[in-house]
């Protein structure tokens, strides 16, 4: 009798254990956390009270059109046994033309409560929607890093579909079924309470068998989500890392983790279909037997002239009405159960830890320091070690090493991003860790090989960072076409060679870029970071191999827009290429997360240790060290 929800939909299965392993797909090792049902219990609450007269509107409505479809049956009962009784034609007349006044009265109010119910799950989708975007903001990028992005996008996107499905549909239909059985079966048992006796009988069978569905299908769903999760990880993964896939030949690797995410969730699917073909059985049964009772015990009751034909032909209608809203309440519990499953999977990033507001530091100069530094990544294990440094303004520091020796962690550690776990980082004697982030962006900025292009004008891809960074001659830019603003905004196209390709645009500031508008080339968006970067105007540049991904050509163009944007700047660049290293004004090495030198290219030549050795290799072989890409270390 039940009709499932596409979403609900699967080929039949074998069972399935419900002990099924945890998923250990990308996503699985640094998942973020659920809600808890408390949780969940509190949002629905906070739901209810702010939603209180949308939702006493809605129920009204429903109750409205419920009264007026129950009062169809009663009329045409009447009708019936006018007619059997002998009555005249304008009686008739009055009650054929009430009948249809009170079914399009029905319809109305019905129309009324479902686009009252679909506003109101639009509107808290909305919200929950918004609140989720604005948490994720508001994350630490740390968070943001160890979690992985496969399960912020799966429950940005794939999980709010899933609670906008419940809210929109699973909600409203539920509602409208519960009331109109609460409602068929008063009528019935108004009508008479004998007939309403019969269908009491299905109860026990459907609580039972419910009880046992439950908890299984909850189970099932929560692990069925996180498998969905895991595919649009790898997925992500895999597009996003296209380069690096195709250059190291990982596609097999890639279409195998990705064939094993799917099928996982064809296996949890296989579960959730299987716990149906016995939970909507059981729940027919539950519901048949008890209606054909009632039928059989009215019959019997007319016969033995227990009840009139009117109550008769009144809860044979009124029972038949009941299968409808008995199949919608079933299928769209269920339903239901796999929104809760996904709110519990929004609401979960509450759980993080807040990026708390920090007042503005006052800054003692620009000067960064590390002292006694330690980090891990997690706990057991430090990839950065007792390091201490410090970077006058202005200088120009390269950092070099063998792969994994710590220097990427140092830069993130530099401009912010991981907080130390050891000692301090501070610029002008404040504790990075402190200053509030836009604060933090004016001093230091991470620069690394991938850069993002926002979809929107090339306007706003220029004035963003300088708009977050209060850099009020470009916000005047964003919000006026033309004037100074622009001819700043020209100027930095202009030093990172960007102002050729930008006038070739159509419409040039106002031209949309990005995906699905005019492309830009990987060495163009690395041009385009590099101008919002000189109109932002931080005082210093962590540079992690930002040219690393570019071909030769790229690379050169963006090496000269970088020397453009370094110049008065303290600049702190990663290399493995070293062949500008020793423009730098000093130079540190390092090794399994310390640093092992430090000094200008002439002392550490003369010294003979780790960088002369590196120096050697370099030169002698004429080519990296390790890996490919260049930063220049100095203008
Ligand atoms: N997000 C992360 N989670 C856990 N460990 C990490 C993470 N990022 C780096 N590591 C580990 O920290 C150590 C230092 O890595 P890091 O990337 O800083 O080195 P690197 O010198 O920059 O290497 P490369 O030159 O290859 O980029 C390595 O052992 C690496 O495996």
């Amino acid at each position: 009798m039940t009709t499932t929800p596409a979403s609900t939909r699967a080929p039949a299965a074998a069972p399935d254990t419900a002990a099924d392993p945890a998923p250990a797909g990308p996503a699985a090792a640094g998942r973020l956390p659920l809600a808890d049902r408390a949780e969940v219990r509190a949002w629905t609450g906070a739901f209810v009270r702010t939603e209180a007269r949308r939702l006493a509107l809605t129920f009204g409505l429903f109750a409205a059109a419920l009264v007026a479809g129950l009062i169809g049956p009663r009329l045409l009962g009447h009708l019936v046994e006018s007619i059997k009784n002998g009555t005249t034609a304008g009686r008739v007349d009055v009650l054929a033309l009430t009948f249809v006044a009170i079914l399009v009265a029905h319809a109305l109010l019905a129309r009324a409560a479902r686009t009252q119910a679909t506003l109101l799950g639009e509107r808290v989708l909305a919200r929950t929607r918004e609140g989720f975007v604005r948490r994720v903001l508001g994350l630490p990028l740390s968070e943001v890093e160890a979690v992985g992005t496969g399960d912020l996008l799966s429950r940005a996107t794939n999980d709010a579909d899933r609670l906008n499905e419940s809210i929109r549909q699973a909600v409203p239909r539920i509602a409208l079924a519960a009331v109109t059985l609460v409602f068929t079966f008063a009528a019935i048992l108004l009508t008479s309470p004998l007939l309403a006796l019969g269908l009491l009988a299905g109860v026990p069978f459907a609580a039972l068998s419910t009880w046992w569905y439950r908890p299984r299908a909850t189970r099932a769903y929560e692990r069925l989500l996180a498998q969905e999760a895991d595919v649009l990880a790898v997925t992500h993964e895999s597009t996003r890392g296209a380069a690096t896939v195709e250059a190291l030949g990982l596609g097999p690797r890639q279409a195998g983790r990705h064939g094993a995410a799917v099928d996982r969730v064809v296996r949890t699917r296989q579960r959730t279909t299987w716990l149906q073909t016995i939970w909507f059985p059981s729940l027919d049964l539950a519901t048949m037997v008890p209606m054909a009772l009632t039928l059989l015990i009215g019959g019997l009751a007319y016969q033995r002239g227990e009840v009139g034909l009117a109550e008769l032909t009144a809860v044979v209608l009124y029972v038949q009405a009941l299968g409808e809203p008995l199949n919608d309440l079933l299928t769209w519990t269920d339903e239901l159960q796999i929104g809760n499953a996904a709110l519990r999977r929004i609401l979960g990033v509450e759980r993080l830890p807040k990026e708390e507001p920090r007042p503005p530091a006052v800054l003692d100069g620009h000067a960064l320091r590390l002292e006694g530094v330690g980090f891990g990544y997690g706990p057991g294990r430090e990839v950065l070690t007792g390091i201490d440094l410090s970077i006058a303004p202005g200088e120009k520091l390269v950092v070099v090493g063998a792969s994994g020796a710590g220097k990427s962690t140092l830069g993130k550690l530099l401009a912010g991003v991981h907080h130390a776990t050891r000692g301090t980082v501070s610029i002008g004697g404040a504790d990075v860790a402190r200053l509030p982030v836009d604060q933090l962006r004016r001093e230091v900025v991470l620069v690394t090989q991938e850069q993002h292009v926002f979809s929107g004008t090339l306007r706003d891809n220029l004035t963003l960072a300088a708009r977050e960074a209060g850099a009020d001659g470009a916000a005047e830019g964003a919000a006026a076409p033309s004037g100074p603003a622009d001819a700043r905004l020209w100027e930095a196209l202009d030093t990172v060679l960007l102002a050729d390709w930008a006038r070739s645009l159509p419409d040039g500031l106002d031209g949309e870029i990005g995906p699905g508008a005019a492309p830009v080339s990987p060495s163009h968006a690395q041009q385009l970071a590099l101008a919002r970067l000189l109109l932002s105007d931080p005082h210093a540049l962590v540079l992690d191999e930002a040219t690393a991904l570019l071909d030769s050509t790229a690379s050169r163009r963006v090496e000269r827009s970088l020397a453009a944007l370094i110049a008065g700047r303290t600049v702190i660049s990663i290399v493995h290429r070293l062949d500008s290293v020793h423009d730098a004004d000093r130079i540190a090495v390092m090794e399994a997360g310390r640093i092992v030198e430090l000094g200008s290219h002439t002392e550490l030549l003369a010294a003979g240790g780790a960088y002369a050795a590196l120096w050697r290799s370099w030169s002698g072989a004429g080519t990296a060290p390790h890996g490919e890409g260049a930063s220049p270390a100095a203008p």
